[in-house]
């Protein structure tokens, strides 16, 4: 479930929580909060990109799930006053798929490709004439009689967004000329975030309770957004409806979310290095399976958070837990009990 809306996965929100999704998802740069280094810098591409009237450079947006990479493609789209397409990497099977989306842009329009890192490598070399000269080669037939042509496209801007730059391949990456990464949210920015979905949801909240919630969202508005649709509900069931701290932290910790923000797979994750590996360091794919997670998952959702927090080291022999996560989980390291004793 977790993961689900870590990964935007909206097959399992209701269509009242896709239509709450709608309403706040943010539609102009002047409506995002944070990011602001990156902000300043599209809004300065885009403008200059309108009056020259040229096609914006392609744009690549990285950084981990639930940041904002979907809705600023959006929103640049927007600001751009252009129509936005929007396809995903595993989608796209063949060169003909995206030789059909490409053919259709307008001048000026986007193309939006969601985990870029994920084409397949074929569909990937037809990208590269298409970024750099919006030219496109097509196969016509097969065997004796096969043929290509050249096919003019319209220029177009290309946004990619990925959560694993790592694995993009050198060519692509070279052929992006704008390359922002998203970063985790403070809690000043969430509450601030929490406090703007508050008003467009007509709900009543205390500047106490926003500040929990946004301190407690693992650095991410969309985690910010769930668990105050969850807040909700026990303000709405167990109090008057407004949300104050106590309702914040009734509603956080009956949903798992520790003090830190941590949840029960962080926890997992920390505990099982600890207790299983004394601390490490020790393998992504061990812990992987010691935890039941999948390898891929534990990389891209929750290790970058606790790295960034501290609770987690990446060392060229593997992960280490630090001495932040021993204190974290109430255990004393075993080389202190050894000095203590
Ligand atoms: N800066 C922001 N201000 C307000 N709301 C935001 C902001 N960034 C993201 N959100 C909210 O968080 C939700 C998730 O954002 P989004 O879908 O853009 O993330 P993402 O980076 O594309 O994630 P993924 O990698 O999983 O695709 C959105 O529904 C949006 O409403
Ligand atoms: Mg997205």
């Amino acid at each position: 479930m977790r993961e689900d809306y870590l990964k935007g996965n909206k097959e399992n929100l209701s269509s009242v929580e896709k239509e709450i999704e709608r309403a706040l998802r943010p539609l102009s740069f002047d409506d995002f909060t944070g990011q602001d280094k990156v902000l300043e810098n599209l809004k300065i591409f885009v403008t200059a990109a309108k009056q020259r009237e040229e096609a914006l450079d392609h744009v690549l947006l990285h950084g981990p799930p639930g940041l904002g990479k979907t809705t600023l493609s959006n929103i640049v789209a927007n600001e751009l006053e252009a129509n936005i397409k929007i396809t995903s990497g595993p989608v796209l099977d063949k060169p003909s798929d995206l030789a059909g989306l490409l053919t259709n842009l307008q001048p000026f329009d986007v193309l939006f490709i969601d985990e870029i890192h994920r084409l397949n490598p074929i569909v990937e070399e037809y990208l590269y004439s298409a970024m750099e000269d919006y030219k496109i080669d097509i196969l016509l037939d097969s065997g004796p009689n096969a043929r290509s042509v050249q096919i003019s496209l319209n220029p177009f801007t290309l946004i990619g967004a990925t959560t694993r730059a790592g694995l993009l391949t050198a060519p692509l990456r070279a052929r992006f000329g704008i390359n922002a990464r998203l970063e985790y949210y403070d809690a000043k920015l969430l509450t601030t975030i929490v406090q703007r979905s508050c008003h467009i949801l007509d709900m009543p909240i205390d500047d106490a309770g926003a500040f929990e919630i946004a301190r407690r969202s693992r650095g991410t508005p969309r985690i910010a957004n769930n668990l105050l649709r969850r807040t909700r509900d026990f303000a709405q069931v167990k109090g008057n409806g407004r949300i104050t701290v106590d309702i914040a932290e009734m509603a956080l910790s009956a949903l798992d979310v520790d003090q830190n923000g941590l949840d029960e797979m962080d926890n997992r994750i920390l505990s099982t290095i600890i207790e299983k590996f004394k601390g490490g360091p020790v393998g992504l794919s061990t812990i992987a399976t010691a935890c039941g997670e999948e390898a891929e998952t534990i990389e891209e959702v929750y290790e970058p958070f606790l790295i960034q927090e501290g609770f987690l080291k990446r060392t060229s022999r593997g992960r280490e837990a630090t001495e932040k996560a021993y204190v974290h989980l109430g255990i004393v390291p075993k080389y202190r009990a050894g000095e203590l004793f």
